[in-house]
Formats: C-alpha cells, structure tokens, sequence
C-alpha cells in the first residue's frame, strides 16, 4: 500500500442512517452493518502505521474507531476526542425521516440543507458553520501532529469530514455540493511538508 500520513473514516451505518433519519448531534450507535462495515474499514487500513487518532463526542464514531482499533491491533493509539468534530447540527430536523421531511418542503430545499456550502437547516449549522469549527481544530490540534511526521487517523461524520476535505483539497462552495462520503470508506492522503506548511 502507498505511503499515507492521513485517513479520514466516516463512522459505519447508524440507527438512523438505516431508518432514514436525519442525525446530527442526536447520539445514536451503529447498527450491526455498521460494525461489518467499520471491520472491513480496518482491514483495508491495518497495515497502515497509525500513530495518534482522533474522533468526536458521538458515539457513533467512537464505536466505530474502537473496532477499527480492535481488528488492527491497535488499542495502544493514543484517542483524542473533541465535539469540534462531531456531526453538523441538524436542528429542528434531528430525528425526523428524510423522506417525509422532502415530501413537506420539497426536494431543492432538503438538498440546499444537506449538500450546499451556507443554507443552515432549521436550527442547525451549515457546512460553512461546521467547517468554522473543524478547520481551526484541525489547525491546531491535528496539523501540528502531521507536521510532527505523525501518522494519524480521523473518524468522524459525513459533513464535519466534508469540511475537511473542502480544505484539504482546496474545494469551492460549488465543488463540494458534489461530494459524498460513504460510511466506513477510507480516504487516503499523503500530504508532503511543503503541503502541510501551507495548510497552517
Ligand atoms: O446526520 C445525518 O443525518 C447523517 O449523518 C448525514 O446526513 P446527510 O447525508 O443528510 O448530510
């Protein structure tokens, strides 16, 4: 395998993402596809060196780190947990099935909710307010680790890791409402030092 010095892992399937519901911050576990998932994750990335990974408050990515760490044999990884990568807030739409919740205000609208750069959903944090938390975490938490020439591993959640590969990769607000992230599919990067000194 080449040579990495970034994983991103978003967390195996929920509760939630099995009924159809928008998630969030609400604190729900995977289910078992979830864990198959975040054991396939793991043996795609087991011969990676991982020295420190990081993941948010939810349980969600926890869980799933934790069986990641399980099947690699890595429970000796330092874990850094911090809420600035949780999930974005959905507000008013936590809990409720996406599919009634288009019915009621039609597709454009559910879409600008999820997938666009600065349309906040009722209550909730738009991407640009998770990226306005993920990225001066990443900064300073995460980068000075890479700069260390430390491996390291992040799970977290669909649009805390869209932020962060909106900076990443240098992404407009145009070029992100086209990026997915499916559960439990590792993303590779290897950043060089001079990439790494200009994300500072
Ligand atoms: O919070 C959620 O509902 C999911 O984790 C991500 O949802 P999305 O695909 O609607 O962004």
């Amino acid at each position: 395998m080449e040579h990495t010095n970034l994983i991103l892992i978003r967390h195996g399937q929920s509760e939630y993402n099995l009924e159809n519901r928008f998630t969030g911050w609400q604190d729900i576990d995977i289910t078992k596809t979830g864990k198959q998932e975040a054991r396939k994750a793991a043996l795609e990335i087991k011969d990676q060196r991982i020295d420190i990974a990081f993941t948010s408050k939810l349980i969600r990515a926890q869980h799933t780190l934790q069986i990641i760490q399980e099947v690699c044999g890595w429970q000796d990884v330092p874990v850094v947990i911090n809420k600035a990568l949780n999930e974005r807030s959905y507000g008013a739409l936590e809990g409720k099935d996406k599919a009634e919740i288009t019915k009621e205000f039609g597709e454009k609208q559910v879409w600008l909710w999820r997938r666009s750069f600065d349309v906040a959903p009722p209550g909730g944090e738009s991407l640009k307010d998770t990226y306005n938390r993920v990225i001066p975490y990443f900064k300073q938490s995460i980068l000075p680790c890479l700069l260390q020439s430390q491996e390291v591993l992040i799970v977290a959640h669909g649009n805390s890791l869209r932020a962060l590969l909106m900076f990443l990769e240098s992404l407009s607000p145009a070029q992100i409402l086209q990026r997915e992230i499916e559960t439990c599919v590792p993303l590779f990067y290897d950043l060089s030092e001079d990439r790494l000194q200009r994300l500072k």
